[in-house]
């Protein structure tokens, strides 16, 4: 299970157990997570916070007693009386100063972080990161515990001088510091310490992986038509841009989608409609848009706009008419978040659910931010956007972050360096319009196509450099992958 901090606090106040219970429960069950990393003979040092994090670091050293031990506070006594209450039961042969840092360093095997956890945020003082460079120059292999000091919880932000670690066991759930990994590299490896407490509420981070995937993907009944899933509509690409439209096409086929309409101007459909097929085009230019669309968008199961319209003269009339006439879930791509960025109002005549999918530049662009403002915490903006205009949005990235109206979320880990190439967006709109069709909740499905969409570029690797992955051959490998589990 994946919580915020805030859910991580409510947990802990309904386990049952006292602050001071919880502090031992988690020393004795972390030691046992730790006693494989240790050698017979090993010489600990613990570096301890002021705060809880200190707190459970004192617990673990009565878990600890074969080992020899040396306790250094690095930010002075503890803050609150538990873990005063804790650190005065630590023999005081064991407690060094920090002026000893460097000989205990030198003399150490193995260092335990118990410095911050998830109450730190903000940047660390000059002090701390003396402290912190020296404990890093050591070169020893470190333990976090919870979060690596000098990391927030909520987010991939931490000072540059944070604590990298061999591993890092997080307490009881991950949180969304673990599940950013790729922004930080804080740590090698992580293990979940399971503390065995209950969990009373649904997490507001929603899950993904291949055994979720295949629970929710139906699979296509004996007695189906070509109508049996309904139908979607792709409405994009532009002069310049037949590529956008034909790899969202690309996306839907791939995930066997049986019946695709396809909306684009008459200049490019010529060349859309040789590459594929089997979709039913509906072109158009400004004086037949209308006719041509709007009987199909009233009748879809899901749409898509937006993919490399940016020269389509039509996009302002093809938006509204979108926005206004689609009664299934719209997503919303591409030139089509851009169109917004002084109109979010047309959002309030949508008629169905809206899907924005912006990367992190879109996400900037529409909210008037700075793109390194939104790296820094882009779950943040992401639900707090998601929540102001009620939409999902699917925030992409190399952790692609889904946040939905009622503030869900989901961060995704599949997905590779192979993906960042023009024209993957694209064909992540056609798979999400696909797997909005297929189901009826909508959070499901943006999970499902999110996952898949790096899942298969993780198998396309195995063959492929990550220099080099042709989205062209999405269709083949995700028919692989679902023949592969029985689909
Ligand atoms: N074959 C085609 O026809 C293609 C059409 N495309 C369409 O072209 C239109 C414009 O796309 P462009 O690629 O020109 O411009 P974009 O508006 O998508 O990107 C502009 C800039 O935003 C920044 N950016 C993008 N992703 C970012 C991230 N994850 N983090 C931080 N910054 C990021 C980059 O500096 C990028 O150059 C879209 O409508 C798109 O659908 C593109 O998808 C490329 C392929
Ligand atoms: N380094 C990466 N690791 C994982 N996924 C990535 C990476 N770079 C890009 N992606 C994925 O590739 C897609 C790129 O989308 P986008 O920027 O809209 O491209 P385009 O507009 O050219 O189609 C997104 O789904 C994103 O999550």
């Amino acid at each position: 299970m994946i919580v915020s901090r805030k859910e991580m606090l409510e947990i802990e106040e309904k386990s049952g157990l006292s602050s001071f219970e919880l502090i031992n429960l988690v020393g004795k069950k972390l030691a046992t997570h730790l006693l494989p990393y240790l050698e017979v003979n090993s010489n600990i040092l613990i570096l301890s916070g002021n705060g809880n994090n200190g707190a459970d670091s004192f617990a673990l050293i009565s878990n600890l007693k074969q080992f020899h031990i040396n306790l250094i506070l690095v930010s002075g006594l503890p803050k609150n009386s538990d873990a005063m209450k804790l650190y005065k039961q630590v023999p005081s042969s064991i407690i060094q100063p920090l002026s000893s840092l460097d000989t205990c360093l030198k003399n150490c095997d193995v260092i335990i972080d118990g410095i911050f956890s998830f109450g730190y945020h903000g940047k660390l003082t000059d002090e701390i990161r003396a402290v912190f460079k020296q404990i890093q120059n050591a070169k020893k292999p470190i333990y976090s515990i919870d979060i690596n000091s000098g990391a927030e919880c909520d987010s991939a932000m931490h000072d540059s001088f944070a604590l990298h670690s061999a591993v890092t066991f997080a307490l009881d759930c991950y949180k969304p510091f673990h599940i950013l990994q790729k922004y930080h590299h804080l740590f090698d490896q992580l293990e979940l310490v399971s503390l065995d407490i209950p969990h009373p509420k649904q997490s507001s981070f929603m899950e993904m992986n291949q055994t979720l995937f295949f629970q929710n993907l139906t699979k296509r009944k004996e007695t189906a038509h070509k109508g049996s899933c309904g139908k979607i509509l792709l409405v994009g690409g532009s002069y310049g841009m037949a590529g956008a439209i034909s790899l969202n096409i690309t996306g839907a086929k791939a995930l066997g989608f049986p019946y695709i309409e396809v909306g684009c101007i008459d200049g490019i459909y010529p060349i859309v409609a040789a590459k594929h097929t089997t979709p039913v085009f509906h072109p158009f230019s400004a004086h037949n848009i209308e006719q041509q669309l709007t009987p199909t968008i009233e009748h879809v199961s899901a749409a898509a706009f937006g993919s490399g319209v940016t020269q389509m003269y039509e996009k302002e009339a093809c938006l509204d008419l979108m926005i206004q006439n689609c009664h299934a879930p719209l997503i919303l791509d591409a030139e089509g978040i851009r169109m917004l960025r002084y109109n979010t109002w047309k959002l309030r005549f949508a008629k169905s659910p809206i899907i924005l999918t912006p990367h992190i530049g879109e996400f900037a662009d529409l909210f008037h931010l700075e793109k390194e403002e939104v790296m820094r915490n882009p779950l943040h903006y992401a639900l707090k956007y998601a929540k102001e205009l009620k939409v999902y949005i699917v925030l992409k990235s190399a952790h692609t972050i889904i946040a939905t109206p009622n503030e869900q979320c989901y961060i995704n880990q599949t997905g590779n360096e192979a993906l960042a190439q023009a024209g993957s967006g694209d064909l992540l709109t056609g798979m999400l319009t696909a797997l909005l069709a297929y189901h009826c909740d909508i959070f499901t499905s943006l999970r499902m196509g999110v996952w898949l969409h790096g899942h298969i570029a993780d198998k396309l690797v195995e063959h492929h450099s990550k220099m080099h992955i042709n989205l062209e051959d999405y269709p083949e490998a995700v028919d692989q992958f679902f023949y592969e589990n029985g689909y």
